[in-house]
């Protein structure tokens, strides 16, 4: 099948090189041009496992970049993988959803053969249908039904296993307001929804929205939870992963995404949780929960420079920021818990010298006053006290020595030789 992807991040990108790979013809559409360069030489744009290969594989043959969204008519069906932001007021900002279906509108204009528009981006409910369908109609000149017809299919994929989730997921879903654009994305999933472990989710459109947001909603709290019973079992001196790892056996709460410590962060948990809230509070209903599990979340840096400055005077002290991306695997820096920590460690005066395998050219435009080192050892020598603030594999069984001081306050659970350190301080445990 002919497929174009608006928009080509960490979502276009993972879908469009996976679609390819299932052999379909695929075409991004971008307006960066920088990241349609490097899909037409054949390079990944981000850091995800799986992906370059990928890439370089199908660029040239089934796989093409442009920015130019007029090549979308010679395709058969267009994903919006446009981002859905957050307004300062935490509600969904659909600007760019808006922009993006005007242009794909316009390009749609007069065409004859039919179309379908799979609405991919996290939205809240009514949004593909009162927002995305309207303008389609109104660039495009043909009305839904008549050979333009909309879908939503929302996206579960996890950064850093981004390739892995998408051709393997645990459950598709598919939104859709017609037998016909039903079987369009059959046919489009064929390999991925005939898979034994793929469950498949055939729904209308809003409820299709609505299951992404409840899924993250789901997630994001479960981890505040987790974290809200790590807090409390540090208070009685037990140890929070020996109890919940307990708690997960139990199969109706699973033991997945039980990992307590700095929170969650990432480009979708905290926007999609306050999109949520916003949405909710405009219809008339005040998430009460939704509310605790940010507030939770909220604490767990502060929690953590706290803990620290129990054993470290912060004024002037070179303290090891471990970790920078929100979580391993990926070099995103949005809204990781790493930034807040850097964030408190300064206002309490600390000098700070950070190290993460691959994000620091993400965070030193934002952060150019602090240190920066090419590596943990390096940037733990002579430090009087560290973090650990995002759980890379190669954090564990670190050597500490070369500190100053060996205080070593941990956000996320690594492997520590606890007895080799003056101080060892685990935020949950
Ligand atoms: N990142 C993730 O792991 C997941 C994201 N999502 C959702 O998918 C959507 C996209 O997210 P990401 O891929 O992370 O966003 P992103 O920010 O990584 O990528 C969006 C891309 O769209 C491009 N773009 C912006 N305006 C454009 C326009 N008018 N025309 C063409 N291209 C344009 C940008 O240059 C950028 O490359 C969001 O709604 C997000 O919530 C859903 C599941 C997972
Ligand atoms: O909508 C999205 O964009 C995606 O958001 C999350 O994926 P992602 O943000 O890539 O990463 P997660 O693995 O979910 O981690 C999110 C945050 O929670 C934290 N986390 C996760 C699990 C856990 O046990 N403990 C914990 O603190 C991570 O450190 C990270 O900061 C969801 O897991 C995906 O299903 C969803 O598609």
């Amino acid at each position: 099948m002919n497929v174009s992807i608006v928009g080509s991040g960490y979502v276009g990108t993972t879908v469009a090189a996976c679609l390819a790979d299932l052999g379909h013809d695929v075409l991004n559409i971008e307006i960066d041009e920088d990241i349609v360069e490097a899909i037409n030489a054949g390079e990944a744009p981000i850091h995800e496992s799986g992906l370059a290969e990928r890439i370089a594989e199908h660029a040239g043959t089934s796989l093409r970049a442009t920015t130019e969204y007029g090549d979308a008519r010679d395709t058969d069906v267009t994903f919006l993988c446009l981002p859905t932001p957050q307004s300062e007021d935490g509600s969904l900002d659909l600007a760019i959803m808006r922009a993006g279906a005007e242009s794909l509108g316009r390009a749609l204009a007069d065409k004859d053969d039919d179309h379908l528009v799979v609405v991919k981006s996290t939205v809240l409910p009514g949004t593909t249908e009162d927002v995305v369908g309207p303008i389609l109609e109104s660039e495009s000149g043909t009305q839904l039904g008549d050979g333009l017809e909309i879908a939503m299919n929302p996206e579960f994929l996890r950064m850093g296993t981004a390739v892995g989730d998408f051709l393997e997921p645990d459950k598709v879903v598919f939104g859709t307001a017609s037998d016909g654009a039903d079987a369009t994305l059959r046919e489009l999933y064929a390999p991925i929804i005939e898979r034994e472990e793929t469950d498949l989710v055939e729904t209308d459109i809003r409820e299709a929205e609505l299951i992404k947001y409840a899924n993250n909603a789901f997630l994001a709290s479960k981890v505040s939870l987790v974290n809200e019973l790590g807090n409390i079992a540090r208070e009685y001196d037990a140890d929070a992963y020996e109890v919940l790892e307990a708690v997960g056996l139990d199969d109706r709460i699973s033991e997945r995404f039980m990992r307590s410590g700095l929170g969650w962060g990432g480009s979708c948990f905290p926007k999609d949780v306050n999109a949520l809230r916003a949405g909710a509070r405009e219809q008339g209903y005040d998430p009460d929960l939704l509310d605790a599990a940010v507030a939770v979340n909220d604490e767990q840096p502060r929690r953590l420079v706290g803990l620290l400055a129990d054993h470290v005077d912060l004024e002037g002290a070179r303290i090891a920021v471990l970790g920078l991306s929100f979580k391993p695997g990926t070099d995103d820096i949005r809204k990781s818990r790493a930034l807040d920590v850097i964030e408190y460690l300064a206002d309490r005066g600390a000098d700070i010298v950070a190290y993460d395998p691959v994000a620091i050219e993400n965070v030193r435009p934002e952060y150019p006053e602090i240190e920066y080192a090419d590596s943990a050892e390096g940037a733990l020598e002579g430090a009087d006290g560290a973090v650990v603030a995002t759980d890379w594999p190669e954090f564990d069984d670190l050597s500490f020595e070369g500190m100053a001081r060996s205080v070593v306050v941990d956000g996320r659970r690594i492997e520590v030789d606890e007895d080799a350190l003056e101080v060892y301080e685990g935020l949950t445990w």
